[in-house]
């Protein structure tokens, strides 16, 4: 069974029809990147498969449990993680600080004022472990507004990994970073456990085939073509959507 399927997805802004009957799925421990031009529908398929947007009509499940009108945090509860292109950190608070947070929000006695001296303590490793494990101990003690744009994005795919996610939603997560940063975004999502699968919006070509085993294709709001990368890539009507116009995909 798929872990994320969406069927049938249609939203219209107004008169503006931006999603048609979109149909997409995320197999288990999947790498499925999203492309399109801009305009496309991407971030709003996103908002529809979050619950930050309701679907004019289609359903989205989740592990075979229907969510269509089920609100984000219940989503959130099934396995469900998403970063967007603003970055969403609490930017006054370390590094450190901000991942506590995200590590005791899917922790049990997080309301409780008395808890277990074992509770502090798991909460210390898993911070820990999250900040040596992907490069970020160093800079544990920095406020996040200290960092450059391109390490607060990459803290904020951590934080979303904190807690636990199944399927891990990325909507551009290399947009604006220097290539340097980049090149560490693009290895740290290749290094994520299978456990997690992904789907991604990515513009960077070069990141979308280093991580990509499945591909779709959006373009004025309807999937053109999905499949695996050698398909997508050899594809001359996928070239035409990008290239045709002159216009090129934006890095
Ligand atoms: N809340 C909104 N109200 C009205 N129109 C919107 C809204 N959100 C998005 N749109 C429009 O819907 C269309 C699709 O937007 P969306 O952000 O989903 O595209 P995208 O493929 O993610 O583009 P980009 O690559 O530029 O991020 C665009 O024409 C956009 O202007």
């Amino acid at each position: 069974m798929s872990l994320l399927a969406v069927n049938g997805v249609s939203k219209a802004f107004g008169s503006l029809q931006v999603l048609r009957d979109v149909s997409l799925e995320v197999q288990p421990g999947q790498r499925h990147v999203i492309i399109g031009p801009n305009g496309a529908g991407k971030t709003t398929v996103f908002k529809c498969i979050t619950g930050l947007l309701p679907a004019d009509s289609g359903s989205i499940a989740i592990d075979g449990t229907d969510v269509t009108g089920m609100p984000a945090h219940s989503r959130v509860s099934l396995g469900l993680a998403c970063t967007f292109q603003k970055t969403n950190l609490f930017s006054e608070l370390t590094v450190e600080e901000n991942l506590h947070l995200a590590v005791t929000a899917r922790k049990p006695y997080r309301f409780r004022i008395w808890k277990p001296l074992s509770w502090y303590e798991d909460l210390q490793r898993d911070t820990r472990e999250l900040l040596q494990e992907w490069d970020l101990w160093s800079r544990r003690r920095h406020r996040v507004d200290e960092l450059s744009y391109g390490e607060q994005r990459i803290l904020e795919i951590v934080l979303a990994l904190a807690s636990k996610p199944r399927i891990l939603l990325l909507d551009e997560p290399t947009s604006g970073m220097s290539p340097a940063e980049t090149a560490r975004t693009t290895s740290l999502i290749q290094e994520m456990p299978r456990s997690v699968a992904l789907l991604v919006i990515e513009h960077d070509m070069d990141v979308v085939f280093s991580i990509a085993d499945y591909i779709t294709v959006l373009h004025h709001g309807e999937v053109f073509l999905s499949g695996p990368p050698e398909e997508v890539r050899g594809d001359e009507r996928v070239r035409e959507i990008y290239f045709g116009g002159g216009a090129r995909p934006h890095a």
